[in-house]
């Protein structure tokens, strides 16, 4: 039975409108960019290009040092990919500690602990070898360079390194002059073909593309409803066919349907199998053959290390293929499969998964994945992904209301909503350098702090409120007043800072105590004075020192309890609450 699911909303004749909103959205993320980072993109990218003159290796250090540098020297439970090579590496740079000058005999040690690193990350052992060859072969030769310490100047030789072996520049997909642009995605079971069909649509809607999915997986019938479910959810049409039509009809009768309906990309689903078999690869042929795809990407599972690397190996022989998707990036703790793809396949690694959610792929950017890797974050990452979640006047509104020390708490709660949308904090601390040591436990606390100061918001008056008032004359009569009042607890914290009785009705409708509302009601003013001095940095010229972000973390973690009861008893009054609240730290996990 042949059925074009109507699942789309999305009318081709969008395309234009689209494709032009993503054109302005990218000349806006530029501008955003550059006012965020103090650089462009490619200034950033151009980092990566393996350079060895003293003032760009110097320039490099400090950009990627200044605030952050002392952080990927302690050794802590990381919560992000890569956290177990991160750490190896880690123990290498530390070997360096009071040397002068690179040498053969003291990079000795140090290059040990990097090929244990990478062979515990599961990178191929050929791999390795040339990768330690060729940093010990740089490290030596590199001389004394002034301002520039020997474990600074190793970290970058192993940065670029990295960088190249995971294949130098961005490898972006190609899309078709004429025609739909086919995208044929292969791969074994569960490695996340149906999920990766769903996400790629999504990903290439934002860059105003429609898309057409085809569900070409015919022995798991579950696959079929699967991806039909997928499509609803990102709003994009699938093409089944049922389980009984070959794969290579349903491919042809699909690209037919596509090209009627004016598509863009056509994006079709296979069926996977537990290993290689000759079965497969034929069945692939051949709908290859009727396709005739721009891409044919093989999806790989990135805990399976370089076993993935292998497999794009085989396929490619087999198949031809353009490229590879490595899933499940965010379960990935050793990295194997990110480094080793390129060098062992020779085919690149042209886009990643990093969650379950659709909106969870992007990009491979092997220069800020060597960044990741090295434990330096990924800023540039981190602001694109703000910029999809954030519209830009309501950033603007956001600077003024900063600027004018009126951040309130209707903004916080737009901004943690906003912060929850780029994925787990767990995805969004690591992206942030020297962020991505922030243990677990840390983590936990914090995301159940904001669950709290959610529930207190929410119990503050968001602006015109009812107020009900029952006189009772005698049993049988009544009156009852009813009026208007502007109270806007959440627009002006200064409310709740002078009134105790509204603060203990806050507590009493949220669930929580009277001290953790005033703890709140302290940290909205704390943020205030905090946020504007961070602006104030930031239109000087200059990002701050990421460290110190993680020192007043700290310093907050060991405030003593009951601080803030002990303030209140004091502050009667609201400039006293004010004062005091802004000169102490608050509770653990708050506003930071
Ligand atoms: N954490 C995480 N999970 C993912 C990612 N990509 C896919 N998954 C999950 O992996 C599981 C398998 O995904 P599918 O898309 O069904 O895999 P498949 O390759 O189509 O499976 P077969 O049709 O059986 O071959 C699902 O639970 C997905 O949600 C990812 O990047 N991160």
């Amino acid at each position: 039975m042949e059925a074009l699911q109507l699942s789309s909303r999305l009318s081709v004749n969008n395309r234009v409108t689209c494709t032009q909103n993503w054109t302005e959205r990218r000349a806006s993320r530029a501008t955003f960019c550059s006012a965020f980072t103090g650089t462009t993109n490619s200034a950033s990218l151009s980092a990566s290009k393996n350079t060895s003159s003293t003032r760009e290796i110097w320039s490099w250090v400090k950009s990627k040092t200044v605030g952050h540098g002392r952080s990927y020297r302690r050794s802590q439970v990381r919560a992000e990919m890569f956290g177990q090579l991160t750490s190896g590496l880690e123990a290498a740079w530390t070997k360096l500690k009071g040397e002068e000058v690179l040498t053969k005999e003291n990079i000795a040690e140090p290059m040990r602990d990097i090929r244990r690193a990478l062979l515990e990350a599961d990178v191929s052992l050929p791999v390795v070898r040339r990768f330690v060859q060729s940093v010990s072969d740089q490290a030596v030769g590199l001389g004394v360079i002034r301002g520039v310490k020997p474990d600074q100047q190793l970290v970058k030789i192993v940065h670029d390194e990295l960088v190249k072996l995971m294949g130098g520049e961005v490898s972006e997909l190609q899309f078709s002059k004429s025609g739909p642009t086919v995208i044929l995605l292969a791969g074994l079971q569960g490695v996340g073909k149906t999920t990766v069909c769903a996400k790629l649509a999504c990903y290439l809607k934002k860059q105003g593309k429609s898309c057409m999915l085809i569900a070409g997986d015919v022995y798991r019938p579950a696959a079929i409803d699967q991806l039909v479910i997928l499509g609803e959810q990102v709003i994009v049409p699938v093409y089944t066919a049922g389980t009984e039509v070959k794969p290579a009809d349903i491919a042809k009768q699909g690209l037919q349907e596509a090209k009627k309906n004016n598509v863009d990309v056509v994006i079709m689903d296979t069926a996977g199998r537990l290993q290689i078999d000759k079965g497969m690869m034929d069945e692939l042929k051949d709908v290859k053959k009727v396709l005739n795809p721009t891409e044919v990407l093989l999806v790989v599972d990135a805990m399976t290390g370089q076993e993935a690397a292998a497999l794009v190996t085989t396929f490619n022989v087999e198949i031809g293929i353009t490229g590879a998707i490595l899933t499940k990036l965010d379960g990935d703790s050793r990295g194997g499969a990110a480094l080793s793809v390129k060098e062992v396949s020779g085919k690149p690694i042209k886009l990643v998964g990093r969650g379950e959610r659709m909106e969870d792929l992007e990009p491979f950017y092997p220069n800020r994945m060597a960044g990741r890797v090295l434990g330096m974050g990924d800023v540039l990452s981190f602001v694109e992904k703000a910029e999809e979640v954030m519209r830009e006047e309501d950033a603007e509104d956001l600077q003024k209301k900063i600027m004018s020390a009126k951040f309130d708490f209707n903004d916080f709660l737009k901004q943690t909503r906003a912060v929850a949308k780029m994925g787990s904090m767990t995805r969004v601390l690591g992206m942030i350098p020297g962020m991505g040591k922030v243990s677990p436990a840390q983590i936990r606390d914090a995301e159940k702090s904001l669950v709290i100061m959610e529930a207190m918001i929410e119990a503050m008056t968001p602006g015109f409120c009812f107020f009900f008032h029952l006189i009772s004359f005698n049993t049988k009569q009544c009156l009852i007043l009813v009026w208007l009042r502007w109270t806007e607890e959440r627009e002006k914290p200064e409310l709740l800072a002078e009134s105790p009785e509204r603060r203990k009705r806050v507590a009493k409708d949220s669930g929580k105590t009277e001290q953790q509302v005033s703890q709140l009601v302290a940290q909205i003013f704390q943020m205030r004075v905090r946020m504007k001095n961070l602006m104030g940095v930031m239109e000087g010229g200059s990002i701050p020192a990421l460290s110190e972000l993680e020192d007043s973390m700290k310093a907050q973690q060991k405030a003593p309890p009951g601080t803030a009861r002990r303030k209140k008893r004091k502050a009667d009054s609201r400039k006293n609450f004010v004062e005091s609240a802004s000169s102490n730290p608050g509770p653990r996990g708050f506003g930071n």
